[in-house]
Formats: C-alpha cells, sequence, structure tokens
C-alpha cells in the first residue's frame, strides 16, 4: 500500500493482463457477523482484509468470538451461538458502515434479551453519517438506543434488558439506504425463536441487490427469510444460524468497476480479465457490467471471471438511473469524460451519505480536470473532457474517490493534440507560453492515496501490475556523486516519499565485479567481465539482493566489492551490458536511482537530476561509522585514501566518467541532515512538477 501523502499518476495508455480481485467487502462484513452470531466454527476463504473488515474482526473478538487465520490465509471464526459472552464493551468502527448498521441491530436486540450495555462509534465522519432509520425502527420494537452525541447519528449506547414486541411488524424505511434492512434482516433471527419476526419496508426500497445478497447470505447460515415483493419480509419462528462449515468470499463486483472501465478505456489490443466476479456472483454491482456496455465496453464472462476490452472509442454517453449500482456508478463518472456526448447518471441520492458527500466530492474533483459537470440533488451530469489539466485530486478518506480518479490518467489517451498553450509547464519557453505542439497528457496527482485501504489496499499496486505508459512518460530522479556522499541514503528516502521504484545502479556494477571474482574472471578483461554482466541472475526482494539462489547483500556492501566494481566499471562493454538491466527500472509509478552516470547517460531525460557531493574528510567519517557500527574495523585515514581512489577512476575513465550532468542541481550535503537534503530535492521536485500547490 502506497503510505504517503500524494501518489503521481504519470499518463497511462493501455492495460492488459489478469486481475484477481479482493474479497467483497459487503459479503465480508455480513459473513464475519453471521458466522459470529453462529454455534460453531466456519472457514472464511478470500476475506476482503481491509480497514471495514479489521473493524468488525475486532469488535467480535470483543464479543468473545474466537479467531484464527491458518497459513493457507483462511480465517476460522467460532460464533458466540446467539449468546452474549460479554455484556459491557466499547466498539470503534472507524468509517465502516457494514459493521456499524448490522453491530447495532445484533447488539440492541442481544442487549435488550440478555442485558448489557454496548457504545458504539466511529471516526468523525461515522458521527454524521445517518442511522436514525434503524434506531427508530429498533426503539419502536423496545431497543433501549441513546444517541450519544446529535440525535439520529452514531456513537450510540445500547442497553437492556427491556422487553421486545416482537408481535407487530417491524416497520423500516427502506429509501434511503438499504443497509438499515440488511441490519435487521441479520440480526433479527436473534429474536425469533418462538415466533414469526416481520419486517415492513416503508417506502420504495432502494439498492434492491443489496437485499439478495443478505438474504442468500443468511440462507447459507440455515435462516429461511419468506420475502413477499420487496415490501414485507419474514423470518420464521425457530429460526437459528448455523454454520455453512466453509464459506468462500466472492470478489468484491465494485472494486470490479475500476477494472471493468480500464479495459474499455485502454484494453485496445487484447481484453483484461477481471477474475473473481462473473455471472454467477450475487452482488448487485456487477451489473455495472452491462453500464460499460451501453458505453461502449466489449463484455465477455464466465461464472467468475469477466474480461472486458475496448468497443466504441470514444465511449457513448449514456443517461442511467443508477439505483441498482450505487457504488460503482462513481465510476461511470470518471468514463464519461471520455465518451461523445454528455453523461447523466440518475438516482444516486445514496452518495450524498456515504464516506464523504460523493456527489458534491466528485463534482468538485472532476472541475479540477477541467470538466464540465452539473450536479442536482441526486444526480450528476458530465460532459466529455478534451482539454485535460493536471490535477491534485483531493480524496475525503473515499476509497472509491481515489479508485474512480486513477482512471483520470489514461487523459493522453483523448486529449487535444491541437496546438495549445500548455500550461504549468516547468520549460522556460512554456512559462514564456509560446505555443507548443507536444502530446498533452498530463499526470494526475492522488492525495492519501492509503485512503483505499477501506477495501483495496493494494488497489495501485494492482493498477500498476496491468497498465502501461510509454517509458519517456515515466518520472525519473538522478542521484549521482562520489561514493559515500550519500546518494545511496538520499535516494531511498526520496523513493520513499514519492512511492517510487528504486535503482541502486552501484550495486548492479558490484554484483558484476563480484561474479567476474568468483568465476576468476581477469577483471581487466572488458569482453569477458561483460559477458559475465549480459548474463548475471539479479534479484531484488526487501531490499536484499540476489545472485542466483543466494543473498549477496553483505559481499556487495564490502570495500573491497567497491574497488572491484569501479574498476570493471572503467570498461565500456561493461557498461553496455548493464546498461539495459539499468533501463529496466523505470517502472510505475516512477524511478528514483543513484549512480555516477543516471543523470549524463542511462537516463538523459530525467526531470530532476541531483549531484551530490560532500567534502573527502565527511565521507571518509561517515563510511568509518557505517562500518563500525556493522561491527567491521576501519582506518579513517585508510578509507579517504580509497574512496579519493575510486573517485579518480570514476572520473577519469573514458567510459560514462563521473561528472554532473549540465543541467544537474548540485547539493553538497557536508553540513545537512539526510532529513535537510531529502526535503530540498523533494522541494525542487515539486517545481517540476505540474500541480497547484495541494490543498
Ligand atoms: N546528509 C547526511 N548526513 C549524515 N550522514 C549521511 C548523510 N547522507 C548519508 N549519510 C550516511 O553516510 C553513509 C554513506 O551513505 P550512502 O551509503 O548512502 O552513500 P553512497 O553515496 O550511496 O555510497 P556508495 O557510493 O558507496 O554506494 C551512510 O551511513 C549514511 O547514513
Ligand atoms: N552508475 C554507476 C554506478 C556505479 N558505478 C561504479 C563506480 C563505483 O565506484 C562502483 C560502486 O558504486 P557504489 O555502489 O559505490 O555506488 O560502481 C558506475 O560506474 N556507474
Amino acid at each position: 500500500m502506497f503510505k504517503i501523502p500524494f501518489l503521481d499518476l504519470p499518463p497511462l495508455r493501455s492495460a492488459a493482463g489478469t486481475v484477481r480481485l479482493p474479497g467483497s467487502k459487503s459479503i465480508s462484513n455480513r459473513v464475519l457477523l453471521l458466522a459470529g452470531l453462529s454455534e460453531g466454527t466456519t472457514a472464511v476463504h478470500d476475506l476482503l482484509d481491509s480497514d471495514d473488515t479489521a473493524v468488525m474482526l475486532a469488535s467480535l473478538k470483543t464479543l468473545g468470538c474466537q479467531l484464527k487465520t491458518d497459513h493457507a490465509g483462511v480465517l476460522h471464526l467460532t460464533g458466540i451461538g446467539g449468546r452474549l459472552q460479554t455484556r459491557q464493551a466499547q466498539l470503534f468502527l472507524g468509517n465502516a458502515g457494514t459493521a456499524m448498521r448490522p453491530l447495532t441491530a445484533a447488539l440492541a436486540l442481544l442487549a435488550a434479551t440478555q442485558g448489557g450495555e454496548f457504545e458504539l462509534s466511529g471516526v468523525p465522519r461515522m458521527h454524521e453519517r445517518p442511522i436514525a432509520d434503524l434506531v427508530d425502527a429498533l426503539r419502536l420494537l423496545g431497543c433501549q438506543i441513546e444517541c450519544l452525541g446529535n440525535e439520529g447519528y452514531p456513537p450510540l449506547k445500547l442497553t437492556g434488558p427491556s422487553p421486545l414486541k416482537l408481535d407487530e411488524p417491524v416497520k423500516v424505511r427502506g429509501d434511503v439506504s438499504s443497509q438499515f434492512l440488511t441490519a435487521l434482516l441479520l440480526a433479527l433471527p436473534l429474536v425469533a425463536t418462538q415466533q414469526d419476526v416481520v419486517i415492513e419496508v416503508v417506502g420504495e426500497l432502494i439498492s434492491k441487490p443489496y437485499i439478495h445478497i443478505t438474504l442468500a447470505l443468511l440462507e447459507r447460515f440455515g435462516i429461511q427469510v419468506q420475502r413477499e415483493g420487496w415490501q414485507r419480509f419474514t423470518i420464521p419462528a425457530g429460526s437459528r444460524y448455523r454454520s455453512p462449515g466453509d464459506l468462500h468470499v466472492e470478489g468484491d463486483a465494485s472494486s470490479a468497476s475500476y477494472f471493468i472501465a480500464l479495459g474499455a478505456i485502454a484494453a485496445s489490443d487484447e481484453p483484461l480479465r477481471i477474475e473473481g466476479v462473473g455471472q454467477a456472483s450475487l452482488q448487485g454491482d456487477v451489473r455495472f457490467a452491462e453500464a460499460a456496455q451501453a458505453m461502449g465496453a466489449i463484455v465477455a464472462s464466465g461464472p467468475n471471471w469477466l474480461e472486458v476490452r475496448r468497443g466504441a472509442w470514444p465511449l457513448r454517453g449514456i443517461d442511467l438511473d443508477c439505483n441498482h449500482i450505487p457504488d460503482a456508478a462513481m465510476t461511470l463518472a470518471l468514463m464519461a469524460l471520455y465518451a461523445d456526448g454528455p453523461t447523466t447518471l440518475r438516482n444516486i441520492a445514496s452518495w450524498r451519505v456515504k464516506e464523504t458527500d460523493r456527489l458534491s466530492a466528485m463534482a468538485t474533483e472532476l472541475r479540477k480536470l477541467g470538466a464540465e459537470v452539473e450536479e442536482g440533488p441526486d444526480w450528476l451530469r458530465v460532459q466529455p473532457l478534451r482539454d485535460w489539466r493536471a490535477a491534485s485530486i483531493h480524496t475525503y478518506d473515499d476509497h472509491r474517490m481515489a479508485m474512480c480518479f486513477s482512471l483520470a490518467a489514461f487523459n493522453g489517451l483523448l486529449s487535444d493534440r491541437s496546438p495549445q498553450r500548455v500550461k504549468h509547464h516547468p520549460d522556460p519557453a512554456a512559462i514564456r507560453g509560446e505555443l507548443q505542439t507536444k502530446d498533452r497528457a498530463v499526470p494526475v496527482r492522488i492525495l492519501d492515496p492509503q485512503c483505499v485501504a477501506k477495501t483495496f489496499p493494494d488497489y495501485f499496486e494492482t493498477l500498476f501490475g496491468v497498465v502501461e505508459a510509454r517509458s519517456e512518460d515515466i518520472p525519473v530522479i538522478t542521484i549521482d556523486g562520489p561514493t559515500a556522499s550519500g546518494k545511496g541514503t538520499l535516494a531511498d528516502q526520496v523513493a520513499h516519499a514519492l512511492g517510487y521504484v528504486i535503482l541502486d545502479s552501484g550495486s548492479l556494477y558490484r554484483a558484476c565485479a563480484l561474479a567476474a571474482h568468483r568465476g576468476e574472471v581477469d577483471l581487466d578483461d572488458g569482453e569477458a567481465v561483460a559477458a559475465v554482466g549480459a548474463n548475471l541472475n539479479l534479484s531484488f526482494k526487501n531490499g536484499h539482493v540476489w545472485l542466483d539462489e543466494e543473498d549477496i547483500s553483505e559481499d556487495l556492501r564490502r570495500e573491497a566489492t567497491g574497488l572491484m566494481a569501479s574498476q570493471v566499471a572503467a570498461h565500456p562493454a561493461v557498461r553496455a551490458a548493464l546498461n539495459q538491466l539499468q533501463l529496466d527500472f523505470r517502472r510505475l509509478p516512477g524511478l528514483v536511482a543513484d549512480g555516477r552516470d543516471m543523470g549524463t547517460d542511462v537516463f538523459p531525460d530525467a526531470g530532476l537530476k541531483v549531484f551530490l557531493t560532500a567534502s573527502a574528510a565527511t565521507r571518509a567519517e561517515r563510511r568509518h561509522k557505517q562500518l563500525i557500527s556493522k561491527g567491521i574495523s576501519a582506518n579513517i585515514e585508510g578509507l579517504r585514501q580509497d574512496l579519493e581512489a575510486r573517485d579518480a577512476r570514476d572520473k577519469n575513465r573514458a567510459a560514462s566518467p563521473l561528472h554532473p550532468a549540465a543541467d544537474a542541481k548540485m547539493l553538497d550535503n557536508s553540513a545537512q541532515s539526510i532529513e535537510e537534503s531529502t526535503q530540498r530535492v523533494l522541494a525542487w521536485w515539486a517545481q517540476t512538477r505540474p500541480f497547484a500547490v495541494q490543498r
């Protein structure tokens, strides 16, 4: 997961390959609650690992459920069998509506029948999300519920015992959120032991597909709800939760929407395959595929897979009632930018009471990209966009905002390429406002990208696994300089702050020298060493370097290896042999490369080139400290002589000698802390980016 303040997506061009979706959030949290209320142990396969499931799991544990995850990642959950194990608890439910609503219903009923006191709270946004309709229904039933902040909103205090009135139907509004009905359906079997319990829906029920999921899962846990249309539901007397033993959670259909859209926009050669949802899915959001087809996507499907590729291009604008796909419909708003005419999304009032007011958030952020958007109380109209602006997208702690706006990175596929005034461009000609005829693809900045943790923690990694950018669009920062100047340390810090890939090019020269030395190759024989370099079987995992099956990280860092590396690096044939290996590190979302010739030879088009220096005395001192901390004895004077000899060879060789690129920024960090140099480089980088100052 990218735990950084912002993630910059360079312009993306195409998509292909296979995506395996994480488990459905709606199914995961329903299954967890049902397993938690059941007798016996349920083995839950493919459970979603996310913020929202984490709060549900933590609550169930507090309530006395036993949880164990086996080596295959299967969760074994032993439920409380409808009998409270603890009568007092404070549960923090983050921003998870799928935990807050059903736990409120279940604990209110358990407190009423068995006694107890439970407090349910969440993040500030959760305390702004209405729950009055559920609270009213439960109070009419006889439950004691106190709203501890504002009436009708969490946090809530549930107390008991108190008598329940089960003879009358339980009435609940269905036109604001179907989660209130789901909560009652999941919890009322707790009290349907002696008599039928009837629920009546007041008003037109929205999001019916979610009720389908609830009913299907209740059936898996032994509860057969009788349904009369969408207005009346009867839980038969004698209902009892029974664990189904094993249960597989299907992939998240709402999460599939981003990849369906991706296929429609960018899979022009071969389809993008999405595994985990398909024709047999319980989730209503799988019908997003129909909306994507209406916009031009070509979709093939099997029981648990979809294959999507681009059909109409530009996409077709549509006018759609989105009641059946409330969450996934957000994705259509981004697809609309790539359409040939306006797209109108209707019946989406429920967006206003989600993680944020999604209607207003969507309109605001689309406008930042340059889009023309109209917004009504329950509808949104988006015009196609051709003159895209680079924008910092605020995500409002809403996972879907972050995932949706990643789709804006394909703007180069449909930007207006006629001569344009290029705004926010770092190059002086552009600053003077001269006309440019270059491709107008712009990057997109996603603020707070880790908000995807709510449902899809690895969303961006998964995206980068199936999309491609032109190499020249992938940003590179180079950090060159003499030995022990702190290049590696600075590169690590900068890459970490931006979520970029790291290339420690010195380690490639070191590995090549080490392999040649071990193979008893003459290090002065450039062609022979180059042959070793061309066949290196290197891999990089968790900061360690592997040569074939051996972890060579320690050997690589030895001073002797550094000297051998400097020796072999002087051969043009060796440099040529290692060139492609270095270029291959230019991967999404960007690269920080350190070495001697990163800015001058390997990545001459890098967006920022830093030439890092420090006095020889400072560098010898740092290297001395570094070696001592590793328990290696060293002599400062000897180290200084070695590093000066190495610098001299690196500077004076004919092939790609160490020298600053003409456009490099010079940074002497002799008197700077690591943090200060990192901030300096990040500030330089920010100046090259086309984004306005973050809000
Ligand atoms: N600005 C700094 N202030 C203090 N110490 C630093 C600074 N930058 C780096 N160091 C320390 O100096 C040592 C050498 O840094 P590092 O290994 O990053 O250098 P390098 O240039 O990558 O070396 P090499 O060329 O040998 O790979 C490390 O122990 C690091 O923590
Ligand atoms: N881009 C590079 C990187 C490294 N080398 C050579 C010269 C260095 O002395 C040696 C070891 O590098 P270090 O790990 O100390 O950064 O490798 C080079 O020529 N070009």
